[in-house]
């Protein structure tokens, strides 16, 4: 039978490599900074223009399909997954990064179809490195194979987890007593790059051995849920339940046993999920 979705996912490694491109050339012009859901929740007109290109080009090949676009989404368009083939976008994972120059920035492109995600990729530009998976044909980064970690005992792993946007008291007071609580058990270290989908592709590496956070989009977490499965890890929610991409909670980690563990000490706080019925304006 014919392969349906390998000529999309090899034009996806191509337009995400053009956009870091974009991404690296963007000049000081483009760092006029604006603030979304918060005063720490950043966007830049190269959030928004790469976004553009990408789906631009994505549209240009494959024609039908729908999106759901980090920025296309902050401008008002829905955020539902729905049967038909569906690309998930992030033009700039990392936002804050960027605007800092801290050298963590990724673009994520996704694709899923009834729902299923089928292919992600995760160009973390400032880096060059391409990171990639197919449904059921293995991960890779710049074309190497690649493998989550073989450690089990969470006293000899390294663990993400990031803070997120959110500042008010109690969220960070929870963020910030399950970080103790994980560091004291004690785990080797705690690190964070600040963009999910680059957390995500260093579980798939075996840099790492979990990545957990409360308050991600679909959009961060899409592709590198794809590459963390085809590297050996293990995806759910935050309360051992089955990973659900619109739910904005998320464990990734190398093994169930390292993912059981942490989820003992994660104490989660209410996030409105991606799809949920936006709130019409009074
Ligand atoms: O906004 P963005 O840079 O695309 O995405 C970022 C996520 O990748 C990261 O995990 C989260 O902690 C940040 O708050 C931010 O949401
Ligand atoms: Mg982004």
């Amino acid at each position: 039978m014919a392969d349906p979705w390998q000529k999309a996912y090899d034009f996806a490694v191509e337009v995400a490599r053009e956009a870091g491109e974009e991404i690296r050339k963007a000049g000081e012009c483009e760092m006029k900074v604006q603030t979304k859901s918060s005063t720490v929740d950043l966007v830049t007109k190269t959030d928004e223009r790469v976004e553009k290109i990408i789906i631009r080009a994505l549209k240009g090949e494959f024609g039908d399909g729908a999106f759901i676009g980090e920025e296309s989404v902050a401008n008002g368009q829905p955020c539902v997954l729905s049967d038909k083939p569906t690309w998930i976008i992030d033009p700039v994972d990392g936002t804050t990064n960027f605007v800092h120059g801290f050298p963590f920035v990724a673009v994520s492109i996704a694709f899923a179809v009834n729902k299923e995600l089928e292919f992600g990729v995760v160009y973390s530009c400032l880096e060059d490195k391409m990171y990639k998976a197919r449904k059921g044909k293995g991960a890779f980064c710049n074309d190497e194979p690649i493998q989550v970690s073989d450690v089990e005992e969470i006293k000899k792993s390294i663990i993400i987890s990031e803070h997120g946007t959110d500042r008010r008291k109690e969220v960070v007071t929870k963020i910030f007593s399950t970080m103790q609580k994980i560091l004291c058990i004690p785990v080797h270290g705690l690190r964070g790059s600040g963009t999910a989908a680059t957390n995500m592709c260093l579980v798939a590496t075996g840099a790492v051995e979990a990545f957990f956070e409360i308050g991600i989009h679909c959009w961060d977490i899409a592709a590198g849920a794809v590459i963390v499965q085809e590297a050996g890890g293990v995806l759910m929610d935050v309360d051992g339940g089955p990973f659900d991409l619109m739910s904005r909670r998320m464990v990734s980690a190398n093994n169930k046993k390292i993912a059981d563990r942490i989820i003992k000490e994660i104490e989660a706080f209410d996030v409105t999920r991606d799809d949920a019925p936006v709130q019409k304006k009074e």
